[in-house]
């Protein structure tokens, strides 16, 4: 992984995207993990507070949160956490713990386009998402749309093993409709609340 190259990407543009940062064994590590999880996901929620609840016309993603000691996800926590050193060594941003889930987009799923910092006393500061799915082809849909300045915006495949990083109150994305079961890790680091 090359940590050099997605902090250029942070200070440029913002947002990077890391192909291969897991490699292929851990990919499936997890992906089996997860499946040995089933029971423990539940459909996401939209929303804050007593606000939140499910919308599935908006996230249709079912979700289990992994707690930082899980032994079974040690070794992405672990290469996560040097992200994080980096982040803070090079672009000082306080980063402190890291807040993540395994998520699944069952067939025909999506999420609808968001930013993912609240607003008021959010503490999300960087986004990270990492795909756990080994054969994506490119037919098989599920993108993250990132949007860009003026509407451009980029399409990214959630292939095995891809970390993307982003600026939390950055950017607006969206994940397109997922033709294959669609998995992920999804993270944000949060800064100390003050
Ligand atoms: O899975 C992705 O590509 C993005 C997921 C997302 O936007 C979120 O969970 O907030
Ligand atoms: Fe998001």
């Amino acid at each position: 992984m090359s940590i050099e190259l997605m902090i250029d990407g942070l200070v440029e543009k913002g947002f990077a995207v890391l192909p291969q940062f897991l490699d292929q064994h851990e990919v499936n590590v997890l992906a089996k993990v997860m499946q040995e999880r089933k029971n423990l996901f539940h459909q996401a929620g939209v929303g804050r507070k007593e606000g939140r609840a499910v919308r599935e016309k908006i996230r249709g993603d079912e979700i289990c949160w992994i707690e930082p000691t899980d032994p079974l996800a040690a070794t992405a926590l672990a290469q996560l956490a040097e992200v994080k050193h980096a982040l803070n060594a090079h672009l000082y941003l306080g980063l402190d713990e890291l807040e993540c889930h395994f998520a699944t987009y069952p067939v025909g799923r999506f999420y609808k386009r968001h930013l993912d910092q609240h607003r008021g006393e959010d503490t999300r500061v960087v986004t990270i998402v990492l795909y756990l799915n080994p054969e994506w082809q490119e037919n098989d849909g599920g993108e993250l749309r990132l949007y860009l300045e003026k509407e451009q915006f980029m399409d990214i495949a959630p292939l095995g093993g891809s970390l993307v990083v982003f600026l939390s109150n950055q950017f607006e994305h969206e994940v397109l409709v997922s033709k294959r079961e669609r998995l992920s890790l999804t993270g944000w680091f949060r800064r100390r609340p003050i």
